[in-house]
């Protein structure tokens, strides 16, 4: 154990002196971010955040600017209100991908309870929108943390997403006067037990099934395929991820496919784009097929309505006859079980 039960230092504030905590360590879950609500000037403020992130879309602000506030930012938060009113949790008045954070934040701290007890402090905090990085480093801080673990819950490196979030989080960090020491976490897409939270989930679907489907689509999130050229390996990430799982299910080649959604804008993205590939998949007679979305550690919009509504209707209407969605891991125990031993990993050293 660490000097954290001796710390000698005053824990009272004198009338010359604040008061110093306990010395604690804090483990930041970190996801992407979503709207307070679905009203036009909510999905406009998260809209804006999330679409002026030169990590997200790298064009001159000179350029991009006009271009988003007055011309996307006028109609995008209305189609997106609506695709997020259609998946909203009404009992919480929160989106799923709230609600999942928080379910597997309240794992992940039982599980760090159990092993460190109150040395230990976990919480999420969003890239874009509620809660704040900003806002959860500064509670941190507060509460005594002087060792930060920041974990962005993403399985594969992106500039769009793992980066961005870790340059918010040191931008937080540039504003403590007392900065505590900090770790970032790095991809863990090809973690044994990751890959084998996601095979288990697939072969318990697979179980319930009346026919076992013709193909399996790992769908991606894409990025501009111009990102990949200019050296982010998402990509690559992306496509192991899909062998790996396909190696731990000891499957042949054409069970399993690796295809990218939710494209953005005129530029071309990665490539096989899921929307198209699912109709191709379909005309080639692959009627009864399967889709699971390895690049999201909780469900949201892109995979509960795009995946659900979009997509498969580019399956159905090329003749495609049975459409499987296999959840993403969510606050699945061997998903929790995985985040967990990351999490142990990364603090050694430290505790
Ligand atoms: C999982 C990895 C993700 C990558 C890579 C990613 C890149 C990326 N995204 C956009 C644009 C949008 N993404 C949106 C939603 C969204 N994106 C991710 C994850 C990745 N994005 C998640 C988890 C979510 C869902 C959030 C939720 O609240 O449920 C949206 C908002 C929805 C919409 O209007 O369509 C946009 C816009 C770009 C441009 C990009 C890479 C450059
Ligand atoms: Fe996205
Ligand atoms: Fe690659």
């Amino acid at each position: 154990m660490t000097n954290m039960q001796t710390d000698p230092r005053p824990t009272h504030a004198n009338a010359d002196h604040p008061t110093v905590p306990r010395p604690k360590i804090g483990v930041l879950l970190a996801n992407l971010g979503t709207p307070d609500n679905y009203d036009y000037w909510s999905m406009r403020r998260y809209l804006s955040e999330f679409l002026s992130d030169q990590r997200v879309i790298d064009y001159p602000t000179w350029k991009w600017q006009p271009l988003l506030q007055l011309i996307i930012l006028t109609k995008r938060p209305f189609t997106s209100g609506a695709a997020y009113k259609s998946i909203w949790n009404h009992a919480e008045n929160e989106s799923p991908l709230m609600t999942i954070t928080k379910a597997q934040t309240a794992k992940i701290k039982a599980e760090m309870a159990e092993a460190y007890g109150e040395n230990v402090m976990v919480d999420f905090c969003m890239r874009y929108g509620n809660p704040s990085t900003q806002s959860k480093v500064d509670a941190m801080v507060k509460a005594g943390c002087q060792k930060i673990l920041f974990f962005p819950l993403y399985p594969q490196y992106a500039g769009a997403t793992s980066a961005t979030a870790c340059d918010k989080f040191f931008e937080a960090l540039s504003r403590q006067k007392w900065q505590p020491a900090s770790r970032t976490v790095q991809p863990y897409f090809d973690r044994p037990d990751y890959i084998d939270a996601l095979a288990q989930s697939i072969e318990a679907k697979y179980a319930t099934l009346e026919s076992r489907p013709d193909i399996l689509v790992c769908s991606y999130h894409g990025v501009p395929q111009r990102y990949l050229m200019e050296g982010d390996p998402y990509h690559c990430h992306c496509q192991k991820t899909t062998r790996l799982l396909k190696e731990r299910l000891g499957w042949a080649d054409t069970e399993i496919t690796t295809t990218f959604q939710s494209k953005f804008g005129p530029e071309e993205w990665l490539q096989p784009y899921t929307v198209e590939e699912v109709a191709r998949l379909a005309e080639q007679g692959k009627k009864n097929i399967a889709i699971c979305a390895p690049a999201f550690s909780a469900d949201c919009i892109e995979t509960l309505e795009e995946i659900n509504e979009e997509i498969f209707e580019s399956f159905e209407h090329a003749g495609g006859e049975v459409f499987t969605y296999i959840p993403c891991l969510n606050d699945d125990d061997a998903h929790i079980n995985a985040l967990s031993n990351v999490i142990r990993e990364n603090l050694q050293g430290w505790i």
